[in-house]
């Protein structure tokens, strides 16, 4: 089982097990992802993808193993630990305030302050067009509220807020299940930009064709297990298929 290149990677998970009650939702499971790369993470419903993103995002502790994150063991209690190293989560319910505007929401729990301790709202807007801006974001105003953009607008500021903030992960599960044609292209470039700009993409997708479009290595999972890894260059659509329903072995 192998996905390797000379990089070094930015997140190697090491062995790692979780259980609810009877049922093992992770067993053992060891990859790695590297900076300037998009890793697909495939597997059918149930196969455990969601659990070990939420292992790295700091949601759950695994009973078992380590997750080793720019070169220390991680030790997160929360979500918000796992966001201070460096790793931020696009959620596929799309996490945004609908009655804030989209400078507010970038800065949500984040705001800036002047020295007086006071809201900086100049500075968060002028920071927000800039964030905005260096994605080529396609959003009309950043003064404008959630509520009046379209799915792929909202999307495009998900994935802004979590390329901003000095983030070096980022993880995606299904960013386009809820968008059309164009509005999955859009996001798309962006998640190419966000290669491009260094961070290291971990994309959960159900969708094989833009697995096979955007990713460099894929991950595969069945019943808990990670049971192969291959680089995306050297499998095809037909070999992932096999691997996740278990008609060909690693
Ligand atoms: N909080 C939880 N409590 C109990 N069981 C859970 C919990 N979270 C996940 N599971 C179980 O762990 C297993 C792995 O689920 P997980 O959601 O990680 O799979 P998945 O690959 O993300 O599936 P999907 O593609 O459907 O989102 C499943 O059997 C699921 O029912």
């Amino acid at each position: 089982m192998t996905a390797a290149t000379t990089t070094q990677a930015l997140v190697s998970v090491e062995d790692i097990s979780l259980s609810f009650g009877s049922v093992r939702a992770l067993r053992d499971v060891s990859l790695t992802l590297r900076p300037g790369e998009i890793t697909a993470l495939v597997g059918d419903n149930g196969a455990g993808k969601s659990t070990l993103v939420r292992c790295l995002s700091g949601i759950h502790r695994p009973d078992s193993g380590r997750i080793v994150f720019d070169g220390e063991e991680t030790k997160f209690s929360s979500p918000e630990d796992a966001r201070k190293a460096g790793i931020e989560t696009v959620h596929q319910n799309l996490a945004l305030v609908e009655d804030l505007t989209v400078w507010q929401n970038l800065f949500l729990n984040r705001e800036l302050t002047n020295p007086l301790g006071l809201l900086d709202r100049k500075a968060m807007k002028r920071e927000a067009q800039r964030m905005v801006s260096t994605l080529a974001v396609n959003v009309p105003n950043v003064t404008s509220t959630v509520r009046r953009l379209s799915g792929g607008q909202r999307q495009a500021v998900s994935i802004c807020r979590a390329a901003g903030f000095s983030s070096k992960l980022v993880i995606m599960d299904e960013p386009t299940a809820a968008l059309g044609v164009q509005e999955t292209e859009r996001v798309e470039q962006l998640i190419l930009k966000l290669r491009e700009d260094g961070h290291a993409v971990l994309l959960i997708s159900h969708n094989f064709a833009q697995v096979m479009r955007l990713s460099d290595q894929v991950w595969v999972m069945r019943s808990g297990r990670c049971v192969a890894g291959r680089r995306t260059a050297e499998t095809t659509g037909e070999e992932i298929v096999a691997l996740i329903t278990g008609a060909k072995q690693s």
